[in-house]
């Protein structure tokens, strides 16, 4: 039934928990008419159903602050990392709690009588779907511990462990102690006949935990959710562009061959020719002068050929002794003047040796090999900005030779083992 709700306010404490269990009462859903609660309900139970300041509930102001006081203690860690897990829990016990169709999927099995006469809740019937279930965990299944290396669901699944399935977590979570009465999940996937009453199995929106639970905020990271590392981390690159070929062999292949035989062409044409025209030219020389033509003149003599008078030896010729004319003027001018040479060089030296003073030593490592604009200074500045130093390069790994175990028994009375390393008066040491 719509707008009905099956248990409202609080009743007692109880024994076994300390926290108050509500009162077993058929009432109509009402409007929580409190400036403070709505908006505590909107922060919890945000997206689960209409949180508007005139929208009826099932729970009253004292309901909402204790549930909120026990989803914000343990159940942090999980907010912590990834906010669509913690979210879908929070909606379990939101819409247990406070939707205003209580009566729909919560049926109260067993109450007692506090020494107010009043009818306090010790067990009820959660009517919900399978797929719910599933997808409450399928989410927070792999979310870690703020610490690391250890999963979150481990600890939260009582005496499973790592044994959990979703159905082991919900019962774990139902059972009295830590919840206030013993909740009773039964699983049907549509409308249930259950005495002259018909229930509806509870089956609000699941949250991805690949998707954020605001606008603004942030998915659940790779680690703590599968489903975020499939996201893609890298830019699609365009295809390579399409070969190209010609006759069957890849384009440029053929045009560098074509370049090639070119040169070598050129080449052989070239020398030909040169071999050609230096014989003609020499042939006339010999017959005009070849008795003026004296050995030790020039330097390019062969005994047997008597190369002086082709054009490029000639050209050579004049450009070594226009070289040696300069070096022999330069090396003469700096022999007569030795001091002013001295000196000018000494200034020169100072005035190219003034970077020095602005020397220093670098030595981080990541000033020295990465460069301030580079992608990976960018993105290790981003990193670090906005991961806690816990996350950061900086690691510190400390080490112990000897010691005793830790034992530890967490608040659900499971007896863990640490190795000898945790031991606090070590690490404070
Ligand atoms: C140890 C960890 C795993 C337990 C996590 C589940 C906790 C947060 C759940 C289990 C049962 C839940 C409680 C069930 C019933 C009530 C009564 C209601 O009027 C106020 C909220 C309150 C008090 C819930 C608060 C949250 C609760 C305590």
């Amino acid at each position: 039934e719509t707008g009905q709700c099956v248990m409202n306010t609080e009743c007692g404490v109880d024994p076994v928990t300390n926290l108050k269990a509500p009162c077993a009462s058929s009432v109509p859903a009402k409007p929580l008419r409190n400036e403070t609660s709505v908006k505590l309900l909107h922060q919890l139970c945000g997206k689960a159903f209409k949180t508007d300041f005139d929208s009826p509930v099932c729970c009253d102001e004292y309901q909402l602050s204790s549930l909120g006081d026990q989803l914000k203690g343990p159940l942090a860690l999980l907010l912590q990392r990834c906010p669509s897990c913690f979210t879908n829990l929070a909606n379990l016990f939101c819409m247990m709690t406070c939707s205003p169709d209580q009566s729909s999927f919560i049926q109260v099995t067993k109450t007692n009588e506090t020494s107010q006469g009043k009818e306090m809740v010790t067990e009820i019937s959660y009517y919900i779907t399978d797929a719910f279930s599933v997808g409450l965990y399928a989410n927070c299944e792999n979310v870690q511990l703020p610490s690391g290396n250890i999963r979150a669901i481990i600890v939260l699944c009582g005496k499973w462990g790592d044994k959990c399935t979703p159905r082991h977590w919900l019962e774990f979570m139902g059972t009295h102690d830590p919840s206030p009465f013993q909740i009773n999940f039964k699983y049907y996937e549509g409308p249930v006949h259950v005495g002259n009453q018909t229930y509806l199995p509870m089956d609000t929106h699941i949250i991805p935990c690949s998707q954020a639970v605001t606008p603004r905020g942030e998915a659940c990271s790779c680690v703590d959710c599968p489903a975020s590392c499939d996201t893609p981390m890298f830019p699609t690159f365009p295809p390579p562009p399409l070969e190209w070929h010609v006759w069957g062999i890849p384009g440029m292949w053929v045009v560098m061959s074509f370049v090639f035989i070119a040169t070598v062409i050129a080449v052989v044409i070239g020398f030909v020719l040169s071999t050609l025209l230096g014989k003609r030219e020499e042939d006339t020389d010999n017959l005009l002068d070849s008795s003026e033509v004296t050995p030790q003149e020039e330097g390019a003599v062969h005994p047997f050929h008597d190369y002086s008078n082709n054009t490029l030896v000639k050209v050579g010729v004049y450009l070594e002794s226009r070289l040696e004319d300069c070096f022999v003027y330069m090396g003469t001018c700096c022999a007569s003047h030795p001091v002013l040479v001295l000196f000018c060089g000494a200034v020169l030296v100072a005035v190219f040796s003034c970077g020095l003073l602005l020397f220093t030593v670098m030595s981080d490592p990541v000033e020295l090999w990465s460069a301030k604009q580079s992608e990976a200074r960018k993105e290790r500045d981003y990193f670090n900005s906005h991961f806690q130093p816990f996350y950061r390069t900086e690691q510190m790994i400390i080490t112990r030779v000897g010691g005793e175990p830790i034992r530890y028994i967490t608040p659900t009375n499971q007896n863990l083992t640490f190795g000898p390393i945790f031991d606090k008066k070590f690490l404070h040491e």
